[in-house]
């Protein structure tokens, strides 16, 4: 098991580059199984996440080329044998349920398990289910599982409860080779989806609006192989912006759309720590000096949910009182104890936390409850007096590429150790 440890204090100084989006790259990779032909994926984050989607589609049958010198991954789905992913590698990451649009609308069946909560929340799939069952589905659930069966699936008009990634991903690609036309309303806007109908526009599919609440998808009847370069994250990219805002550090954030961080450029901005956006970077100076701002998470183009464990850590540095309000995920306040064992002073008031800023942190043992929580408590041991030790750093490796060494790169005193 290995441990991050930091020794607080040092101002975060430099450039650091920003990679691949975690959440663009998953669905991307499991569209691929929509063809047999092959589909070349450029600039790919070497993320655990990455190498267990890989793993779900060689399990189905698909061959998978993984070559880490040239950041390149490419699959070929023309040997499919199985429609039935394992269920020790679906529970490892819920992400694996995006295989299920793009088999079911091939294969015209489908039997996976139901991924389950985790840590952030009950995290149900109804409304990809729902989603299914108006393309002509017939949707099964027994034992833990969920099976889907069409002989072909029909174009639908669906609205989504809820503005679900997710479940506007899994009927994106479920719907780009059934019969007619599928409009999707109250449609998630992140840009993952824009950068997935991209991808999707690419291999022959006729999907307008991605980016809107309004996706329309005119079925095709076959795709082709293509080649794609996934768009930089947005999280990683707003997780070192807050480092440097926390450290009072001045850095320039490279491999960014400044479009797609625009709500945590606008947050930190209003604590008055300066940012200035070029057109592939953003650069944050800060003299750790900062007020208190209160915080909503929405569905994009709104706050990021998975900005805001990191913004709870700045919070509780800054001066006055934040009220941060999670309405995405109705259990994210994991990193909550563990800020709080570092001295901040936070309170829960049902889906708010109530940030009291503190002069400054602690350095303490703390453990990593999930990926964004963890990076909270790494933005904490960054500014803390003294030494933060983090445990279960294998959350933060869902979504970091090589964390320690990009902040160490920019002055952090940091260090990874096997224990
Ligand atoms: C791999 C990936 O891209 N993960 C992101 C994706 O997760 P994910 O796609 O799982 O998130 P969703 O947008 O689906 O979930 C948002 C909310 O909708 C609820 N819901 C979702 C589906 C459903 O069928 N029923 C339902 O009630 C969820 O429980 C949650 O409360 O979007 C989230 C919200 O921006 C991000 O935090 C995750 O980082
Ligand atoms: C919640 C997250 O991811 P996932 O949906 O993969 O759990 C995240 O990236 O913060």
């Amino acid at each position: 098991m290995d441990k991050i440890v930091i020794n607080g204090g040092s101002r975060l100084t430099g450039k650091v580059k920003i990679s691949a989006a975690k959440n663009s790259v998953l669905p991307i990779i499991a569209a691929s199984l929509l063809c047999p032909c092959e589909c070349v994926l450029d600039d790919i984050p070497f993320l655990d996440d990455v190498y267990v989607i890989c793993s779900v589609l060689n399990s189905l049958g698909a061959s998978i080329k993984i070559d880490e010198k040239m950041d390149q991954i490419t699959i070929k789905g023309h040997n499919i044998n199985s429609t039935e992913p394992p269920y020790d590698l679906v529970r490892k990451m819920r992400a694996s349920f995006l295989v299920m649009g793009p088999i079911l609308s091939r294969f015209g069946r489908i039997k996976i398990s139901l991924p389950g909560g985790c840590n952030i929340g009950t995290r149900p799939i109804d409304l990809h289910l729902k989603g299914f069952a108006a393309l002509g589905a017939d949707i099964i659930l027994g034992h833990g599982y969920v099976e889907a069966i069409c002989k072909k699936l029909k174009g639908a008009n669906i609205y989504l409860d809820f503005p679900s990634v997710g479940a506007t991903e899994n009927i994106m690609t479920a719907a780009v080779l059934a019969d007619g036309e599928t409009v999707i309303e109250n449609a998630a806007e992140e840009p993952e989806i824009v950068d997935l109908a991209n991808f999707l526009n690419n291999m022959g599919a006729n999907i307008t609006g991605a980016g809107t609440d309004k996706i329309k998808i005119e079925g095709v009847t076959e795709l082709k192989g293509t080649r794609h370069q996934v768009i930089p994250d947005r999280i990683e990219a707003g997780t070192y912006m807050v480092a440097a805002a926390i450290t009072g550090g001045n850095v320039t954030v490279e491999n960014v759309i400044p479009e797609h961080v625009r709500p945590i450029i606008a947050k930190l901005q209003e604590t008055g720590v300066q940012v200035y956006e070029e057109q592939n970077r953003v650069r944050v100076v800060s003299n750790a000096r900062f007020k208190s701002v209160d915080i909503k998470t929405m569905p994009y183009p709104g706050f990021p949910t998975d900005m805001q464990a990191q913004f709870m850590a700045l919070m509780s540095i800054a001066r006055g009182t934040s009220i941060i309000t999670e309405t995405v995920f109705e259990n994210r306040f994991m990193h909550v104890t563990e800020l709080k064992r570092m001295g901040a002073n936070i309170k829960i008031d049902g889906r708010s936390a109530v940030v009291e800023g503190v002069e400054g942190l602690t350095g303490a043992k703390v453990k990593a409850t999930d990926l964004r929580a963890g990076a909270a408590l790494v933005l904490g041991g960054l500014m803390a007096e003294g030494k933060t030790e983090i445990y279960d750093v294998h959350h933060i490796d869902r979504g970091y590429v090589d964390m320690v060494g990009k902040l160490k790169n920019i002055g952090a005193d940091i260090e990874r150790i096997s224990e």
